[in-house]
């Protein structure tokens, strides 16, 4: 449904340039929500704003159901634009205007008549939960329940995309998994896709279906999250994975404290019905080894299960090799670790 085709962006003139995108080409399908993440700098917010050509590429297309929005004219651009919503870090809401004025804005910018736009706006506010609100200004309300404003704004065209440029980065934990459970209600009442950036792993952990790692402009891995999750290529995003399983100093003062020359350490994933069978167990007994339990985490990608754990194997060589290829044959992921 999107595709962006060789697109660079390099910000400037003359000798003062600063590469943000180079050479990037990404493929989005209709319906799914496709996160992209990235450090600061790496391009995100450059990348999501080509999407809709807030940012316009240096060179490159972007494509949109089969048609090239570089090469659109004013007005095409305009009309294919208000089928793009957006969302914001910062809101970006009308503090002069209600809730139901910020949410009305894009369809009075239509022309829609009133009439219409008492309708629509009545929905949305029961869509994101805030018909008690409708009269309120932004000021009065806390963060959650301006981003919900920016996102009945967003949908009041009845978009088929929706762009997300860190829209949970300026909200506390919880009031970030509201937003994310509305976005992904959202995507699968109206099958709307969705294209989200972040430098949280957990927001793509929480709702994307396939994820991009960027950095230094261009894309380092991409794939399904569980994928990436359970076989990280690229060292930025074995980062930052890492940091979201908390990989935490105490950890490694655990890996490195004493332990047998003939111990390993290792990092074992599960994935979906595997993360409740009891293979480990049952390995070790067919191979004989031991093992020191030093960290264990589960949670979920999406709804699918997924837990990690990290195991001190002590045993014979052979038979922790032997254990490792068994753990793998039976579809755990595993890896590893340095100390
Ligand atoms: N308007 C601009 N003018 C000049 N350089 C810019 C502009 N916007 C971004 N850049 C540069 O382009 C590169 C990519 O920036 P971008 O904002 O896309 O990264 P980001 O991944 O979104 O970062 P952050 O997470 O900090 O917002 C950076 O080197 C940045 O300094």
């Amino acid at each position: 449904m999107i595709r962006l085709e060789h697109v660079t962006k390099v910000y400037g003139k003359g000798k003062n340039t600063t590469p943000a995108l180079s050479d990037l080409d990404l493929s989005i399908e209709k319906g799914e929500i496709f996160g992209v993440i990235g450090h600061s700098g790496a391009g995100k917010s450059t990348l999501i704003r080509c999407i809709n050509l807030l940012e316009r590429p240096t060179s490159g297309h972007i494509w949109i159901d089969g048609v090239d929005l570089t090469k659109l004219g004013k007005g095409a651009l305009q009309a294919r634009r208000r089928k793009i919503g957006m969302i914001f870090q910062h809101f970006n809401l009308l503090s002069s205007a209600t809730v139901y004025d910020n949410i009305a804005f894009p369809l009075r910018l239509a022309k829609t008549p009133e009439k219409n736009i008492r309708t629509r706006v009545d929905e949305l506010l029961k869509l994101v939960g805030l018909e008690a609100h409708a009269q309120k200004y932004p000021a009065q309300l806390s963060g959650g329940q301006k981003q919900r404003v920016g996102i009945a704004r967003a949908l009041s065209s009845d978009p088929d995309v929706l762009l997300c440029d860190e829209a949970t980065s300026a909200l506390d934990p919880q009031t970030t998994d509201s937003i994310l459970k509305l976005l992904l209600d959202i995507n699968q009442r109206f099958n709307l896709t969705i294209v989200l950036i972040t430098h949280e792993m957990n927001v793509i952990q929480s709702i994307c279906d396939r994820v991009a790692v960027i950095h230094q402009g261009g894309i380092v891995e991409q794939g399904p999250v569980a994928e990436v999750f359970l076989k990280p290529q690229h060292p930025i995003t074995r980062d930052f994975i890492t940091r979201e399983s908390s990989h935490s100093e105490l950890l490694d003062a655990v890996l490195a404290g004493p332990h047998s020359e003939s111990s390993l350490a290792v990092k074992i994933s599960f994935l979906g019905d595997k993360t409740y069978e009891s293979i480990m167990s049952r390995t070790v007994r067919e191979t004989g080894v031991d093992f020191a339990i030093l960290q264990g985490t589960i949670s979920t990608l999406k709804s699918v299960p997924y837990g990690q754990l990290i195991v001190r194997f002590d045993g014979a060589p052979d038979a922790i090799q032997q254990t490792l290829d068994k753990l793998t044959a039976k579809g755990l992921n595993v890896e590893v670790m340095e100390s």
